[in-house]
């Protein structure tokens, strides 16, 4: 199935230009939409891209409508790349609830029915969309993630399974040890199956361990999450970077939420972290 774009939208924004398209994944078997924001251009060079995975019940229009992160990205040359989080249509099966199926994709590659003919997000976003973006916009190869909750998950479990795709990867209130949280473990039992061995690779705490090549990460958490305690678990992961020796920062937000006006509140921090890495 060759991939053609197609415009849905376009608005000029603090000298750049957010854009939405569609187009045809063979890897999901489906139609899907991205969205993108491209600064105005700062030199000869193709600007850098920061990627953004959202969470649970979003598709690629909650970061760009809420977060604000465009008058940011624009000052500091960045691309921002917001796919959605799970395939979409009436063909692609679905749950009522909020945490499977629909908008609750895991950034993986299912193996079980009625999933794995369409929730195969994990290649769709580190081969199909990546490819299909450097078809067809000017971009840097110089790249790095970021994500909100179960995208906190998505981007720095691809930017561990990836060693060299990213050169950053940050997290807003991320789910870091989906394996053994209520959120994870209906969601890796439904796609992956009981096995629990075949849901290790999609676990950032696991991965960390393993990993041999490191990267900058920066996570932020609100200590009045509502997900804090029962979902997220940042601190986890923060032990195993302290027993690795690895570029790991912990930020621990006094009174703020699982919100997009958390997400807001810090987004040009990670941002401003992504570009001096990304500009090193
Ligand atoms: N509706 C659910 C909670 C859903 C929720 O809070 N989604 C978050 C991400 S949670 C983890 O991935 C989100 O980003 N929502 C979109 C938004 O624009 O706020 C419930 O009622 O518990």
């Amino acid at each position: 199935m060759a991939s053609t774009l197609e415009l849905l939208e376009e608005h000029r924004l603090f000298g750049g230009w957010q854009q939405r398209w569609r187009h045809l994944s063979s890897t999901l078997n489906c139609t899907m939409t991205f969205s993108i924001f491209l600064p105005a251009p700062q030199g000869e060079s193709p600007p850098p891209v920061v990627w953004f995975l959202s969470g649970l019940t979003c598709t690629d229009e909650n970061f760009t409508t809420k977060s604000g992160a465009q008058r940011v990205a624009a000052e500091l040359g960045l691309v921002l790349v917001m796919p959605d989080t799970s395939p979409r249509g009436a063909e692609v099966p679905n749950e009522e609830a909020y945490d499977l199926g629909q908008g609750a994709g895991f950034y993986l590659n299912a193996t079980q029915a009625p999933w794995a003919t369409h929730f195969q997000m994990y290649d769709y976003l580190s081969a199909e969309l990546p490819a299909l973006i450097a078809d067809n916009f000017n971009i840097s190869d110089r790249q790095a993630i970021a994500g909100h909750s179960m995208g906190g998950h998505g981007a720095i479990m691809l930017a561990l399974r990836n060693p060299g795709r990213f050169v950053s990867a940050s997290a807003l209130a991320p789910i870091v040890n989906p394996c053994t949280v209520p959120w994870g473990e209906k969601a890796f039992r439904a796609y992956l199956g009981d096995d629990r061995q075949a849901w290790l690779p999609y676990d950032s705490c696991w991965l960390m361990r393993q990993a041999t090549q490191t990267l900058p990460i920066l996570i932020d958490q609100g200590d009045s999450d509502q997900f804090l305690a029962d979902q997220l678990h940042p601190e986890r992961l923060e032990e195993i970077a302290i027993e690795k020796n690895w570029p790991l920062t912990l930020r621990i937000q006094p009174g703020y939420d699982h919100s997009y006006y958390f997400i807001a509140s810090f987004i040009e921090d990670h941002l401003r972290f992504h570009a001096t890495h990304l500009r090193a």
